[in-house]
This record gives structure tokens, C-alpha cells and sequence, in this order.
């Protein structure tokens, strides 16, 4: 009996859904998908005059990284001080002006790291420093006591879940008494900070998404009373999906529901928390703003709770890569990765939006050689238009954006493998030797660097190419050889070329002169003399490496009767290269 594979893996045997049509046949499987039920049934849906699908998305909201607080709590090992104050740094650098800097009632790193805002200048004047806590009294007043003596603007961000089951399951209230818990925390932040005149206040409704409409509304509107929200010292309300739990487009309706029935709407700031459980974060974000957010909470590359917080790199390099400024700098993408991943202790995946280490990078041959015409064709623009190529229209097939706008080289654009073609092998060793291949040595040295990496299984670099290439059409055969040539002279007669010519044949050597002809065409003749006709199709100039190190590469396109073959000839002059080219071709066509 044959094994399965995958003993834990049924594959499924369930019939097939009826109706379906014949190029479906899959089938029912054992998922107990029959254990979940789907938003509609969870949460009212608020039915709204969607004005959402036709917005479009044209300037930043405000970023409000929480990396420091909701990324911290999610971190096996929590940022120690050191850590907390990188990464604070790191976000002042890239030009964040609001952060949320921890949990100051939690852990004493956390109150610790408020008072070091306190105490020292590592937060500039302009940028609003956000602490977070529930609403129970005795934390919102050791949370009031951490930032005592801030002189930057503060923001105290209370929270507490609304929805039915944390409700009765969680928190043991009814929807009454639940926000009556609500107003009460508002109330001690208002006994604690009322006066203080750089304090603003932030609500969250935790798990706003699976909230009940009306009363996360009611909610709400109570709180920016209570906080006497006006437009010169406006509340931020901001409504997470704090499990994620729905499509995008729900979250959305959910957002314009609120957007369009906040009582205060100009003295509130709404903003948005999105968690990323069926990795649908950036999609619920840009959603959100498109429904009337403008502020939005999340974790530079998407550290957080279970999968993540939504992450705000993306979201603004996305925004980047539609022509809109992100408002933030990431001009150095990899040293903000070194950081944020040095602080998180958490690495970021390879193919990570932007961010990743293979983002950049073409394997396929397709993919290359449409790269590498995007780059000749932006190349041409730039130089048309007379402007640098960093500042014309982005057109690269395949490059959502110019990886120079992140700090990023070409280098990593295109790798090669065995799913590599001629275009990105041409681009390898143009980039990196200089050496331009015409097209129909392109494709001949596809086919041998194809069987290498078929036989290696591997990649290979530029300098593997070049290695392959020089095997192949350099490398003069090591036999005895029966012809040579041994010396050659070029001289002006009266403005006519004279070519002399020493080769030697089986031992004998043979002098001859040309008058006339090129040394190539004088070379061709005379081993056709002897017996070795050498039919050159087409005769390339090139050059390899770069400055003083560069040497002329004479590539050389030849017909036998078996039919065509190239070769290549390296030197330190053009005519040097050429001779050395015409004589591999001998070679190949004495053997
Ligand atoms: C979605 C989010 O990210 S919310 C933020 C979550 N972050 C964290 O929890 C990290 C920091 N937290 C902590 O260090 C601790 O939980 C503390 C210090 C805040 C509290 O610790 P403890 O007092 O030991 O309470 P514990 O965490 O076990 O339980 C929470 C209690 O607060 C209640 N509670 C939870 N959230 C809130 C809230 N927002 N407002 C009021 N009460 C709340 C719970 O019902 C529970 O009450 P109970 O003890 O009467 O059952
Ligand atoms: C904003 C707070 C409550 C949060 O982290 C969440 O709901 O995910
Ligand atoms: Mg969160």
C-alpha cells in the first residue's frame, strides 16, 4: 500500500457543490468552516448612501505609529529602555508628529520611558506624545502622573471594548452600565487633566467593529460631551478593528456611518486602529480614509497583536507610490528596518511590502526583460527631457516604484536563475561589466547559462556570468594548437592601410601583407588560404569593465556549414580584441 504523503492531510473526498460547472470540481472538505459565523450575523451592519467607492485617496492622513505601546505589547520580549528610546528616535527622525510612547500605568519601562519624554529633550516641541490606559481611576491617575512636566502637547488615550461579547464575557456589563464605566473613566481623566492646557483626550471603543451601530455612536457622542470637544481643542475618536473580522469594504461602511453621524464632527478627529487578521490591514485603512478618517494608528512594517497592527509604512509608501507625499521620510528604508528590527527583536519578511529584501528582485526571464527595456527607455526620457533620472515620470514594468526613492541600488533588481531569459542575463553583465550584448548573442548565451544553472539548480551572479561567458566564447581551445598568430602590424601607406601578418601554421610560419582591407577581412583571407575559411556574419564592438581597468570585447557571429556560432575576442585595444576574436573562430572551425 502506497503512503500518503501528508498522513494528517485529507484530501477533500466531499461532493461536489451542485451547480458547479465543469472546469470547478472541488469539493467539500472537513473544515469545520460550519463553527463560524459571518459578519452579517455578528454585528449590525450600518446601511449607509456610500460615498466611500468613489473617493480617492489624495493626501495623508495623520500617521500615529503605536509600535511603542500596541507593538510593544505584543513583543515576546517588551522593548527595554534603550530600545524604546531608538525607536522614538528613529520615528522623530522620519518625521512622525504624533507617537504613542506606551501604557504608563502597565510597567514601570513604560512610566519610566514617559518621564525620560519629561525629563530630557528627546521629543521635539511639535510632535504630540499619546499615553494610553483603560478606564479604571487608579491607572488614569498614575497614567495623569507620568506626564507631568511634558511641555510637548499630550494626549491621553482611553479605551475600553464595546462589543457584546467582551461586554457580558469580559467586562461583565450590560450596554448601560458598560458606558456609564466610559464616562466615569472620561470623568477621572477630566478630575485628573481637565486643566492641564497641552492635554488633549483620545477614546477608543475597542473592538469598534464588532460594536452595535447606535450605541458605539451614543457612546461616542457622550464622551466628545463630556470632553467638551471643540474645533481649537478637538477629541480623537478612533474606532479599531481591533480583531479583524470582515471585508474591507464593511470596515468602510462602518467608518462613513460614524463620519456622517458624529455629533461634533468639526471637533472630532476620527481616526482609525486596524488590526490585520485576514491581512486585510492596508485595505481596511486606505478604505477607512476614503470613508472620512484622517488619522490612522498602526506599526511601522506591521509588528502587532496576532498578525499584526496595520502597518503605516506601507500604507505610506503606497500613498507614494500614487504620487502623493507620505508626509514621512523613508529615503533609507534599510537602516529603518535595521532599527525597527532591532527594537522589535523581530525580523521582516523578504517579501514584505517595499520593505523586503526580494522585493526589488526579478527571477524570471519576462519579468527581467521587461525591466530591463523600462530602464533603457527611462534612461532615454531622462536624457531627452534633459532632466535627472530621479526626478522624470517612473514607467519600469514591474517596479511599483523606483527603489532609489528608498535608499535602494539596482543591484538587487534582477537575479538570475533557471527561470531567467536573455534579458536579464544581458542586464547582469551590462550593469555590472559594462558589456553590451547584441541580441542574438543575448540569445545564444541564455541557452548555455541556462544549462549551467539547470545543472546547478542554483543562481547565478554577475560574476558567475561572466565566468560562464568567458568559458564559452573566450576560452581558446588549450590543444595543440595548429594555427597561431603570431605578430600583426597595421601601417599608413599614403593614406591607404597596409596589414601584415605572421601566422603560424603546423610549426611553418607565413608572412603576408594586405593592402587595402581591415586586419579582420586580411586575417579572414589568409587562414582561408589555409584551409580554415572563417565567415563572419557580424562583428560586435564592446568593452569590458569600466575606466582605466576596461578592455575592448569584439564579439563575432560566425557561419559554418553546421551553422552559427559566436565568439569573442578581449584586448587592450579594439584592433587587439578583434584579431583575438578571429583567431577563437579559427580555432572553433579547425577542430
Ligand atoms: C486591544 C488592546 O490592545 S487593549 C491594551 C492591552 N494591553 C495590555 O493589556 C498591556 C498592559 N496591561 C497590563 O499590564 C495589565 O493588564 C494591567 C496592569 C493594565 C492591569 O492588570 P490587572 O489589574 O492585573 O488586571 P488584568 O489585566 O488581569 O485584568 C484586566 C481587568 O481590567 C478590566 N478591564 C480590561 N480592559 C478595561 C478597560 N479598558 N477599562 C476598564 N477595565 C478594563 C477587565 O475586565 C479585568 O477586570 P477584573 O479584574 O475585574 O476581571
Ligand atoms: C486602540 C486600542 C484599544 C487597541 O489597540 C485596539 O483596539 O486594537
Ligand atoms: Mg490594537
Amino acid at each position: 500500500m502506497i503512503q500518503p504523503s501528508f498522513p494528517h492531510i485529507s484530501t477533500p473526498t466531499g461532493a461536489v457543490p451542485a451547480g458547479a460547472p465543469a472546469w470547478n470540481q472541488q469539493r467539500h472538505s472537513q473544515m469545520p468552516s460550519h463553527r463560524y459565523a459571518d459578519v452579517y450575523s455578528r454585528v449590525e451592519v450600518p446601511t449607509i448612501e456610500r460615498d466611500w467607492p468613489t473617493k480617492r485617496l489624495t493626501a495623508a492622513p495623520l500617521w500615529v505609529p503605536v509600535d511603542l505601546r500596541d507593538g510593544n505589547q505584543a513583543l515576546a520580549e517588551p522593548m527595554d529602555p534603550a530600545r524604546k528610546q531608538r525607536f522614538f528616535e528613529l520615528m522623530v527622525a522620519m518625521g512622525y508628529k504624533e507617537i504613542e510612547v506606551g501604557y504608563p500605568s502597565a510597567s514601570q519601562t513604560d512610566y519610566d520611558f514617559v518621564r525620560l519624554i519629561a525629563d530630557t529633550n528627546i521629543a521635539p516641541n511639535d510632535v504630540t506624545i499619546v499615553v494610553f490606559t483603560p478606564a479604571r481611576r487608579e491607572l488614569i491617575e498614575r497614567t495623569v502622573a507620568a506626564i507631568q512636566g511634558i511641555s510637548n502637547p499630550v494626549v491621553i488615550h482611553l479605551y475600553t471594548a464595546t462589543a457584546p461579547t467582551w461586554r457580558s464575557m469580559v467586562l461583565g456589563y450590560g450596554q448601560e452600565d458598560l458606558k456609564q464605566l466610559i464616562l466615569s473613566g472620561g470623568r477621572d481623566v477630566l478630575e485628573f487633566a481637565g486643566d492641564m492646557k497641552n492635554v488633549r483626550f483620545e477614546f477608543s471603543p475597542e473592538v469598534f467593529n464588532l460594536t452595535e451601530p447606535d450605541y458605539v455612536l451614543d457612546v461616542c457622542n457622550s464622551m466628545t460631551e463630556l470632553w467638551d470637544a471643540r474645533p481649537e481643542r478637538p477629541v480623537i475618536l478612533n474606532l479599531p478593528a481591533t480583531v479583524e473580522i470582515a471585508t474591507p469594504n464593511v470596515y468602510a461602511d462602518q467608518i462613513e456611518y460614524m463620519h456622517k453621524n458624529l455629533a461634533r464632527r468639526d471637533s472630532v478627529i476620527l481616526s482609525v486602529h486596524p488590526h490585520n487578521d485576514r491581512g486585510t490591514g492596508i485595505a481596511c485603512a486606505e478604505l477607512a480614509i476614503l470613508a472620512g478618517a484622517q488619522r490612522v494608528e498602526g506599526c511601522i512594517f506591521g509588528n502587532g497583536e496576532r498578525t499584526g497592527n496595520v502597518d503605516i509604512a506601507t500604507l505610506a509608501l503606497n500613498l507614494h507610490a500614487q504620487g502623493v507625499d507620505p508626509m514621512i521620510d523613508f529615503s533609507d528604508i534599510d537602516e529603518i528596518r535595521r532599527t525597527v528590527e532591532y527594537c522589535n527583536r523581530l525580523e521582516v519578511h523578504p517579501r514584505h511590502p517595499y520593505v523586503g529584501d526580494l522585493v526589488h528582485t526579478a527571477f524570471s526571464g519576462t519579468h527581467q526583460d521587461a525591466i530591463k527595456k523600462g530602464f533603457i527607455e527611462h534612461r532615454a526620457r531622462a536624457q531627452a527631457e534633459g532632466r535627472p533620472e530621479r526626478e522624470v515620470e517612473w514607467k519600469v514594468p514591474y517596479l511599483p516604484i523606483d527603489p532609489a526613492d528608498i535608499g535602494r541600488s539596482y543591484d538587487a533588481v534582477i537575479r538570475v536563475n533557471s527561470q531567467s531569459g536573455k534579458g536579464g542575463i544581458a542586464y547582469l553583465l551590462e550593469s555590472e561589466y559594462g558589456i553590451e550584448l547584441p541580441r542574438r548573442l543575448q540569445i545564444d548565451f541564455a541557452r548555455h547559462v541556462q544549462r549551467h544553472t539547470d545543472a546547478t539548480g542554483s543562481e547565478v551572479t554577475a560574476t558567475g556570468l561572466w565566468s560562464v561567458f568567458q568559458q564559452v566564447y573566450l576560452q581558446r581551445d588549450t590543444q595543440e594548437s595548429r594555427i597561431a598568430l603570431t605578430s600583426y602590424q597595421i601601417s599608413d601607406l599614403e593614406g591607404e592601410a597596409r596589414v601584415e601578418l605572421v601566422l603560424d601554421v603546423a610549426g611553418q610560419q607565413h608572412t603576408s601583407s594586405h593592402d587595402g582591407v581591415g586586419p579582420v577581412e586580411a586575417l579572414a583571407s589568409v587562414l582561408a588560404v589555409h584551409g580554415i575559411p572563417v565567415d563572419i556574419v557580424a562583428l560586435h564592438q564592446t568593452s569590458v569593465g569600466v575606466g582605466s581597468d576596461s578592455e575592448a570585447l569584439t564579439l563575432l557571429e560566425v557561419r559554418t556549414e553546421e551553422g552559427i556560432f559566436w565568439v569573442a575576442g578581449q584586448g587592450r585595444s579594439v584592433l587587439a580584441a578583434s584579431m583575438s576574436a578571429v583567431m577563437s573562430a579559427a580555432l572553433r572551425c579547425s577542430v
